[in-house]
């Protein structure tokens, strides 16, 4: 079996609150990490922005106890272009949330380039240092295979910064990417491919609200990922969607 096209029907979880789906969440991804840890030693994780998986980052602090954080490996799935620390970027929410009260080690935690010092309004050279980054992990030059990919997903059925019509969704051979034009702001952003996303073991959505439930059910449906990116979005041994219940109402 190709495992790179295996299609696995997607687990789907729905909560009464979107507080019940990141405390959830925090703790399955707690499990994940101790058993990746178990494994292979080491546990890859990319971190996704968006306020429900921040909120996931947040719950995780008062449930990751059983973590080894000296030995998690934190990468992202794309951030806003931004200077370092500012406000709207991903990196610096999951700071705040998470990174900032557990004891990682600062020299695996990978962040995307900012728009400062050698990288300063050049999105493309950022995107290219980062997947020179990621390539110097594996002894062989190859991306590492992240153990989950966490997403969060835009009513538009964005997932990182890959946005609907977009460049970006036909990527095959580069790993990490620039979007110049992003439809929300800001407009430039770096993001991983969907190569890099199809690669990862677990790949999980954390959804919440009524304006997502449109775009849940296409996502679901496995709608075209030119249209709702998310529907081209598989882990390679599964994909579970943690919803609540206003973004499942059109599921069924
Ligand atoms: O880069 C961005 O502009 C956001 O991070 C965005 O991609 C976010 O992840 C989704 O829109 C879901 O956001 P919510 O979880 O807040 O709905």
């Amino acid at each position: 079996m190709n495992s790179q096209h295996a299609q696995h029907s997607p687990e789907i979880l729905v909560f009464d609150s979107s507080d019940a789906l990141a405390s959830a969440a925090a703790q399955r991804l707690a499990a994940a990490i101790v058993s990746a840890q178990s494994d292979r030693g080491v546990a890859r994780i990319a971190l996704t922005g968006g306020s429900t998986g921040i909120a996931a980052l947040r719950a995780l602090r008062t449930v990751g106890d059983p973590i080894d954080w000296g030995r998690v490996e934190i990468f992202w799935g794309d951030d806003r272009f931004l200077p370092a620390g500012h406000e709207d970027r991903n990196d610096a929410q999951a700071d705040e949330a998470l990174l900032s009260h557990v004891p990682v080690d600062a020299a695996r935690v990978f962040r995307m380039p900012c728009d400062e010092g050698e990288f300063a309004g050049d999105a493309t050279a950022g995107a290219r240092a980062y997947e020179e980054t990621l390539r110097s992990l594996t002894p062989d030059g190859k991306i590492p295979e992240l153990d989950v990919h966490l997403l969060g997903m835009g009513p538009d059925g964005h997932i990182n910064s890959l946005f609907p019509g977009k460049a970006t969704l036909s990527e095959r051979e580069r790993a990490v990417v620039a979007e110049f034009d992003s439809p929300k702001p800001p407009p430039q952003r770096i993001t991983l491919t969907f190569p890099v996303v199809n690669a990862a073991r677990h790949v999980w959505f954390l959804v919440a609200g009524a304006d997502k439930a449109p775009a849940v059910a296409k996502a679901v449906g496995r709608a075209s990922p030119a249209d709702y990116p998310a529907a081209g979005a598989q882990g390679r041994d599964g994909t579970t969607w943690f919803l609540d219940k206003n973004a499942a109402e059109l599921l069924r």
